[in-house]
């Protein structure tokens, strides 16, 4: 098996699709991948992503589908048709919202898109578990949703890098782990609060590192991302 070294997914935050285009022009689609959120989605539609993909970029559509299971599987089967690396749902949409979604998945013909569900969101603490009635550390509801992620027979789980040495020791070793919340050492948090830098996390077993602001809102995002891609070469 080839090792993946595309390891770091750039988060294309932008709201238009002229900044998203201009910044993917100077990034090299072997060297990394690139994510459309929210934001760029809900301006651009869909010809965001064909257009990356005409540069020759595997897109990650972060959309953290949550809903029904019919509504969710309709969705990740309308990105898996748009051609996309990876797609998202939220793990607490629940094993049936899950399986509904792998299932359409399956359905779809020649499809490689892998699917995988958010844990936690990398900005919550247990503070912010707590206002929503969840009395748990977020350490242990990570592990619990991933658990139900691979039951529901999904590709992997979106976590902070703090989780992905517990939960190494509870999944397989080919479900993918992806996170988000990567701080170079002297980068600004941010939002973030269970954070890690590039090369711990890939010490610790990611599989993939997103990264927007860290990348996207440096005085020059491409020797940015050069730091962080010579922090990992030794180790990747
Ligand atoms: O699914 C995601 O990508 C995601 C999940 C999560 O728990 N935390 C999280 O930050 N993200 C996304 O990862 C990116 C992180 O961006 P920065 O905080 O700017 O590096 C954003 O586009 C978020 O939407």
């Amino acid at each position: 098996m080839s090792v993946d070294k595309k390891r770091v997914i750039v988060a294309l935050d932008y709201p238009d699709q002229q900044q998203a285009l201009a910044m993917a022009k100077q990034l090299d689609p072997q060297r990394c991948r690139v994510k459309v959120g929210k934001e760029l989605f809900t301006r651009c539609g869909p010809g965001i992503v064909e257009a990356l993909q005409s540069q020759g970029f595997e897109v990650f559509l972060d959309l953290k589908f949550h809903d029904i299971p019919n509504t969710t599987a309709k969705a990740v089967r309308a990105a898996a048709e748009l051609g996309v690396w990876m797609v998202n749902v939220h793990a607490s949409g629940g094993r049936k919202m899950m399986e509904a979604a792998r299932n359409e998945l399956e359905q779809v013909n020649g499809s490689n898109t892998l699917l995988i569900a958010v844990t936690i969101l990398t900005s919550m603490e247990r503070s912010d578990l707590q206002e929503i009635g969840l009395d748990i550390d977020p350490l242990e509801q990570v592990k619990r949703l991933a658990a139900l992620t691979e039951r529901s027979g999904l590709h992997g789980v979106v976590c902070s890098a703090q989780e992905v040495k517990p939960l190494r020791d509870i999944i397989a070793p080919d479900f993918k782990l992806v996170t988000p919340g990567i701080r170079p050492a002297d980068a600004d948090v941010g939002d973030q609060k269970r954070i890690m830098t590039p090369s711990d996390a890939i010490t610790a077993g990611s599989d993939y590192l997103v990264i927007g602001r860290p990348i996207t809102k440096a005085d020059s995002p491409i020797e940015s991302l050069a730091r962080i891609d010579a922090e990992l070469s030794p180790l990747i």
